[in-house]
């Protein structure tokens, strides 16, 4: 008898037809976009990264000449804001008017004032409005969304099948982060990473819960975790969480 051919990924399917919404939130560098992209392409559904809505806005305010510090100005760009966000978690772009701004917005200039924009209220309203249609409207079209950001767990998404808090030790944050940045985890490049990690959490999480799981939400400490062990520990609790056959 010939075996079926084994299956590429977890089968949302299994959930009867409902669309599984995945949550996962966490401070800078715990690895939410990288693990959550991973988790959506093996489940084989969409996948949200609301941080790059917040970094999409800051571009394209400073591209306007906009002063960051005039919240109803910006406030106002964010409920115009052109954005083109493609879900698909094998291809992730980011267009503004038409420009593609996947790798611009992740440059210094924008992570160090980004924490400007993020934590304008009006901004945050806007903005949260439009990651839950994205959520709904990803999740209706391909079967599910994994969802990742800083309020998505509690504000965003709080009623989500599987919610969860990813988070690292500082030390090991830094060193991800520097690595990436500057190739190496050297005291200098520590340093220079220091205010993309620890003074943006510092500043973020004046509006948004992600230090701590709020209830309910399964907390995933990657501290001593490879890439591939987040993985598959944040689809671990994805499997024991939402029934999804692994
Ligand atoms: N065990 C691990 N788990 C997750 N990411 C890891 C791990 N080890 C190294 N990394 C790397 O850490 C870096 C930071 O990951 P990522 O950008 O996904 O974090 P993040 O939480 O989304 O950060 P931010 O909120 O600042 O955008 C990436 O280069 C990723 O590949
Ligand atoms: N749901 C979210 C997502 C992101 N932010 C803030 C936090 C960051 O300073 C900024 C960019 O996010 P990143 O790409 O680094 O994850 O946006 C937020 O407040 N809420």
């Amino acid at each position: 008898m010939t075996e079926p051919p084994a299956a590429p990924h977890s089968d949302p399917t299994s959930l009867n037809g409902h669309p599984l919404v995945v949550a996962i939130d966490g401070p800078s560098g715990s690895g939410k976009s990288s693990v959550a992209r991973a988790v959506a392409r093996d489940l084989g559904v969409g996948f949200l990264d609301t941080g790059a809505m917040y970094r999409a806005l800051t571009w394209w305010c400073l591209e306007r000449g906009l002063d960051l510090a005039d919240r109803r100005a910006v406030a106002d760009a964010a409920l115009v804001l052109p954005l083109q966000l493609a879900t698909d978690p094998d291809a992730v772009t980011v267009q503004v008017d038409g420009t593609d701004v996947t790798a611009a917005i992740r440059e210094p200039r924008i992570s160090q004032v980004v924490s400007a924009v993020a934590t304008n209220l009006d901004v945050r309203e806007i903005l949260v409005r439009r990651q839950r249609a994205l959520v709904a409207e990803t999740a209706g079209r391909t079967g599910g969304c994994v969802a990742e950001g800083r309020d998505i767990t509690t504000v965003v998404a709080p009623d989500a099948r599987v919610r969860v808090l990813l988070t690292a030790s500082v030390e090991a944050r830094l060193a991800r982060r520097a690595t990436e940045l500057h190739g190496t985890a050297d005291a200098s490049a520590l340093a220079a990473t220091h205010d993309e990690v620890v003074r943006r959490d510092r500043d973020d999480s004046t509006v948004s819960r992600f230090l701590e799981a709020a209830e309910g939400v399964t907390t995933v400490d990657t501290s001593d975790l490879d890439f591939a062990g987040s993985v598959a520990a944040v689809l671990d609790v994805v499997h024991a969480g939402a029934g999804v056959a692994p």
